[in-house]
């Protein structure tokens, strides 16, 4: 029997505004099984952040109903946008410890629970430097640390690279794949589309609805050529790779495989190249 981690169906989620609510999710319907690697995409206001935040117990649903499973009821961290939400310790020690001391960790295991967590995003050599010191992506890194440090079975990451350069944001992906490959789940919000090729499974929202759920070339291509493929019905743009791939279908070389990540397109161009 698989326990999922989440299953929600028809939930709906509303806020109380001045003049009345306003029904921000709506029909949603989906379970989470335990190990998963999503990604979930949308326009801006689409509702990534309010399903995120119902996921992690942040928001109630209004209609609906969601069943956790106890690791996920128990053991789901966030991880925001906006980090300086998140930091409470005057250094990046004590932030990471004020999380560890939540969860009930011995102190004696703190040391190293705190050290394995800022090595993992980089941050080792600020474990003593003041919070109020850190840069914003740094502060991010930071929010991260905390959440690897406790060991969460599941991560949501709310955007959370958003502050961060190319290549801290690749190396964070890198960080979470690992966790992924040692069973943890994690859920991805992203407005980067080139970054949900690295996921094995995709969820769209549209206007507080699913439009797509699925793998991530089935986001981007169609096996007919005249249907607009999921991406392209919510008028996000693909990546890089997508488009080249577009563009040499439109010149006439159809290639077999459907890329999403660089590395994925240069594999199969050499293998189609070295089959001529
Ligand atoms: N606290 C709130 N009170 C009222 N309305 C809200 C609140 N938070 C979000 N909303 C509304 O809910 C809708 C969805 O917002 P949400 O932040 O979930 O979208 P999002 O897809 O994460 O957007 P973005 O990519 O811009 O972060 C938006 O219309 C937003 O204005």
């Amino acid at each position: 029997m698989i326990l999922h981690h989440f299953l929600l169906d028809q939930v709906a989620v509303a806020y109380v505004i001045d003049d009345g609510i306003a029904l921000v999710c709506s029909d949603i319907s989906f379970s989470i099984e335990p190990g998963e690697l999503v990604a979930i995409v949308g326009k801006n206001g689409s509702g990534k952040s309010t399903l995120a935040r119902v996921l992690a117990g942040l928001l109630p649903i209004s209609r609906g109903t969601m069943i956790k499973s106890p690791e996920a009821l128990h053991s789901t961290q966030i991880i925001m946008q906006n980090p300086d939400a998140q930091i409470i310790g005057d250094t990046v020690y004590e932030d990471i410890c004020f999380g560890l001391e939540n969860h009930c960790i011995a102190s004696a295991d703190m040391p190293i629970r705190a050290r394995k967590a800022l090595s993992a995003v980089g941050l080792l050599p600020f474990m003593h430097v003041q919070v109020d010191k850190l840069s914003g992506g740094q502060k991010q890194l930071l929010c991260i640390a905390s959440a690897l440090a406790i060991d969460a079975d599941v991560l949501i990451f709310d955007e959370s690279t958003a502050m961060l350069d190319p290549r801290s944001r690749m190396e964070i992906i890198e960080v979470i794949q690992s966790l992924h490959k040692e069973g943890r789940t994690v859920l991805w919000v992203t407005q980067l589309l080139e970054e949900i090729g690295h996921f094995q499974r995709v969820i769209a929202l549209h206007e507080g609805k699913i439009s797509f759920d699925g793998t991530p070339s089935a986001f981007f291509y169609q096996l007919n050529d005249d249907d607009e493929t999921p991406c392209e019905k919510l008028q996000l743009i693909p990546p890089y790779p997508v488009l080249v791939v577009n563009e040499l279908h439109r010149a006439g070389m159809m290639l077999v495989e459907q890329p999403v990540l660089m590395s994925q397109l240069k594999e199969v161009i050499i293998k189609q190249c070295l089959s001529i």
